[in-house]
């Protein structure tokens, strides 16, 4: 037997507080398979401090784990269990910056505007931690995202109780989206010939052309595309939905994933914000510019800067502030107690979270008075805003969808190689005049051109052959595995997905595929067929691209499951190796706010429980570890246990949380590992722990909620103090002492 090596992923927020207590039952368990457990620092900031060594005394200094994972996965053998991370907006980065400057670490400030070329420069290193940093850089194989059988069957037999039924009649909720002049509407697509070099160029109307991005190394067969938002277009559209959602009398609220798309998805952002504050603007310009305000920030950054203002003026703003709210639309709140509003900050609202609580909560999200409301769902580009109004239309026609009795609907998404539907930051700009954007290649031919505007935002996306051929191999994998029905989700009307759809056509041939239900649809046709099947109790798998992939992961594990923190997230990497997200979803930063406030972590840790699963199959395979096998399967049957006993966080404080789960979690594996034959030596270690676990459970129970009730000091928010969180973390000394033993 080889050792074993399991890379695990310190991130940020609620997943790295559940680690915390997580964390050392698993080294000292699989210390006794012969796995090792090395941390790999990626939270936002430690990829800070990493990306800034320079700045840093030498004792400091934060190694690049980021870097070494990136080569890691790009080779055989690599196994990664990788939690859910900060993708941060610029208020985050710049919260996180402060926290550790005030820590005593001299990070540079993040240049915003920057105004010589040393703050330019400075700006293009931190835009390594900006956004989703991390995940297009792990993600080095198309993704098998699945709710374990064992976790389906548990759900449907114990539906969880957050849908909210749909009205039968009335519910004025609707997406709402452009008509023209989107992504949509503007995408070209080629299939690009040979490899090449090449460069996007801006050519403005009158004058010299400017090279954008040089250097672009092209593949052979890679799907390439472009589009562009028209920003007029966008603005008209804003107006035009504020005065519908005044009219029916519904919030106003806007989708997007300005984390995720965080060069295009801030702007459009800030648009929204402009246009709800248009008579502020055009009163105060040279205010408000001398201010340096960003909206694309959010109403936040107005109300910051603001501050820095004479009284009299500052009040007086004010005073328009209030009034703007008082003649616009009411906004959906993010928490009305503290009156933070859909546009206070770009990442509060993140659409693949946010657009399925709105079908879970019967098509309403929070207004001002803490109450219900229907919605007017903004989600400006045409790609994917239909396919959520059809989920609404089918909820108006037949009502809430019922957990306990929903087919399953799991996902194989392209995401290998980027994938870059998503994570094109890199080649998105915003037009610097009007003109024409183009793509040239090394011998001066045009490959594709976009017609822009000043402001305008252009993109360009890469999605590489060998990751195609990989997804439609593994979507026929999961249909043969399941026998349910796999669909790919795409739209010939759409330029990236007619050329997909011939790869498509072209590799499904290629393997047998006799026997099984495959299909090409839409998305509005893929989701009414899917919604049709969801309400009979029948599964269903979608293969997607990477958007969808996103979107459609927490849409159902929400509907279906309750949250997308329960799913199976596998990554088989292109070289061999997995990498094994935990859950769907994001880092929870309202579970943090809970914990600080009055010490109860409601963060569920199933993903992180359930990836452990495939990851010790994959060390078992690999490695020839039958131990790893034999702990791999103990944890499955624990956690069916776990399930069944109904040891889940609890919301609500004074009940279970985070660290009472992670104790049963430990005592069900202990018993499983002392309860088999198969290896004496494990028998002999796991009896007496199980044993002790087992006689103390009382104690330890109420050590835990013992810790609970107060305000809870963990010594930061984005770089908190590894001693006092492993303090609040692990706070029964009988516990600590069992597992520490081992
Ligand atoms: N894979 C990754 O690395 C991802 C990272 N992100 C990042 O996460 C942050 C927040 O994103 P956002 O989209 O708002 O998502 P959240 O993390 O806030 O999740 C939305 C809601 O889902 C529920 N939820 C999610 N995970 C769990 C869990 N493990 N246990 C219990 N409930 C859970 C919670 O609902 P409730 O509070 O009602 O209990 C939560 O508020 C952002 O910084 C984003 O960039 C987002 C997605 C994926
Ligand atoms: O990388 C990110 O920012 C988010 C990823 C995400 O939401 C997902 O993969 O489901
Ligand atoms: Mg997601």
């Amino acid at each position: 037997m080889k050792p074993s090596s399991i890379i695990w992923t310190k991130t940020d927020e609620a997943p790295a507080l559940a680690s915390a207590s997580l964390l050392p039952i698993v080294r000292s368990f699989l210390k006794h398979a012969g796995i090792d457990i090395e941390e790999y620092d990626i939270s936002l900031a430690g990829r800070i401090l990493a990306n800034f060594a320079d700045f840093l005394p030498d004792d400091r200094e934060m190694p690049d784990y980021l870097a070494r994972l990136e080569e890691l996965v790009q080779q055989p053998g690599t196994n990664v269990i990788k939690l859910p991370n900060i993708s941060a907006s610029v208020p985050q980065l710049t919260a996180a910056i402060k926290e550790l400057q005030n820590k005593g670490y001299p990070v540079p400030d993040y240049p915003e505007a920057p105004q010589t070329p040393e703050e330019e420069k400075l700006k293009q290193r931190f835009s390594k931690v900006l956004g989703s940093a991390v995940n297009p850089v792990l993600r080095e194989g198309n993704a098998d995202r699945r709710a374990a059988a064992s976790v389906k069957a548990f759900a449907l037999k114990n539906p969880h109780k957050m849908m909210k039924p749909w009205p039968e009649t009335g519910s004025v909720t609707q997406v709402v989206h452009m008509t023209e002049k989107d992504f949509f509407g503007s995408e070209k697509s080629v299939v690009q010939g040979k490899a090449c070099t090449a460069r996007i160029e801006f050519h403005p109307e009158a004058g010299e052309a400017i090279v954008l991005k040089n250097r672009l190394d092209l593949n052979e067969d890679e799907v390439l595309d472009t589009s562009v938002m028209n920003v007029q277009a966008l603005r008209d559209f804003y107006a035009s939905q504020l005065d519908v959602a005044k009219g029916k009398k519904a919030l106003l609220s806007l989708h997007l994933k300005a984390t995720m798309m965080k060069v295009s998805d801030p702007i459009m952002f800030g648009h929204c914000v402009a246009v709800f504050f248009k008579d502020l603007l055009d009163k105060h310009p040279k205010t408000l510019e001398d201010l340096e305000v960003n909206l694309n920030n959010g109403i936040a950054d107005l109300l910051e800067k603001i501050e820095r203002l004479p009284e009299a003026l500052k009040n007086g703003i004010i005073a328009e502030i209030k009034a703007t709210f008082e003649s616009q639309p009411d906004l959906a709140m993010v928490d009305s107690d503290k009156g933070i509003t859909n546009l206070h900050r770009p990442n509060n609202v993140i659409i693949d979270a946010s657009m399925p609580n709105i079908i879970r909560d019967g098509g309403k999200m929070w207004n001002k008075e803490g109450k219900l409301q229907d919605t007017i769902a903004v989600i400006p580009d045409r790609s994917y805003a239909t396919m959520y109004q059809m989920v609404i239309e089918d909820c108006k026609a037949h009502g809430q969808f019922d957990p306990a009795t929903m087919g399953n609907v799991s996902n194989v998404g392209l995401m290998a190689k980027k994938a870059e539907e998503y994570g094109s930051h890199d080649k998105t700009f915003v037009a610097p005049g009007d003109g024409v954007i183009k793509l040239m290649d090394d011998q001066n031919n045009c490959i594709m051109a976009q017609t822009v505007e000043t402001g305008d935002i252009f993109r360009m996306c890469r999605t590489q052959d060998e990751a195609i051929r990989d997804w439609v191999k593994l979507g026929i994998a999961r249909a043969r595995a399941t026998g349910a029905p796999a669909v790919f989700w795409l739209n010939p009307e759409r330029a990236h997905d007619a050329r997909i759809i011939e790869k498509v056509n072209a590799y499904l041939p290629l393997h047998d595929t006799g026997g099984l239900d495959i299909h090409i649809m839409t998305p509005d046709e893929a989701m009414q067929f899917t919604l049709g099947r969801v309400r009979e109790g029948k599964d269903t798998i979608s293969v997607t691209g990477n958007i969808l992939r996103d979107y459609l992961t927490d849409l159902f594990p929400i509907l279906e499951l309750g949250t997308s923190s329960r799913m199976l997230s596998i990554v088989p990497l292109l070289k061999g190796g997995g990498l094994f997200e935990t859950g769907a979803g994001g880092s929870a930063p309202k579970h943090v706010q809970q914990f600080l406030e009055e010490g109860h972590l409601r963060w569920d840790s199933l993903g992180e429980y359930c990836a452990l699963v495939p990851s010790l199959e994959l060390a078992a395979k690999m490695d020839g570890n039958a131990k790893a096998a034999l702990f791999g399967r103990a944890l499955d049957h624990a956690i069916g246990i776990y399930l069944e006993n109904g040891k889940s966080p609890s919301r609500k404080v004074k009940e279970i949380d985070n660290r009472g789960a992670t104790f049963y979690i430990a005592l069900y594996w202990a018993k499983q590992l002392a309860a088999q034959d198969e290896d004496k030596v494990v028998k002999d270690i796991f009896s007496p722990v199980a044993k002790a676990l087992h006689e103390n459970e009382a104690a330890i129970a109420e050590d835990l909620l013992a810790a609970q009730g107060g305000k809870v000091d963990i010594g930061g928010y984005y770089y908190p103090d590894p001693a006092m969180t492993d303090k609040h973390m692990r706070p029964s000394p009988v516990f600590n002492q069992i597992v520490d033993r081992l």
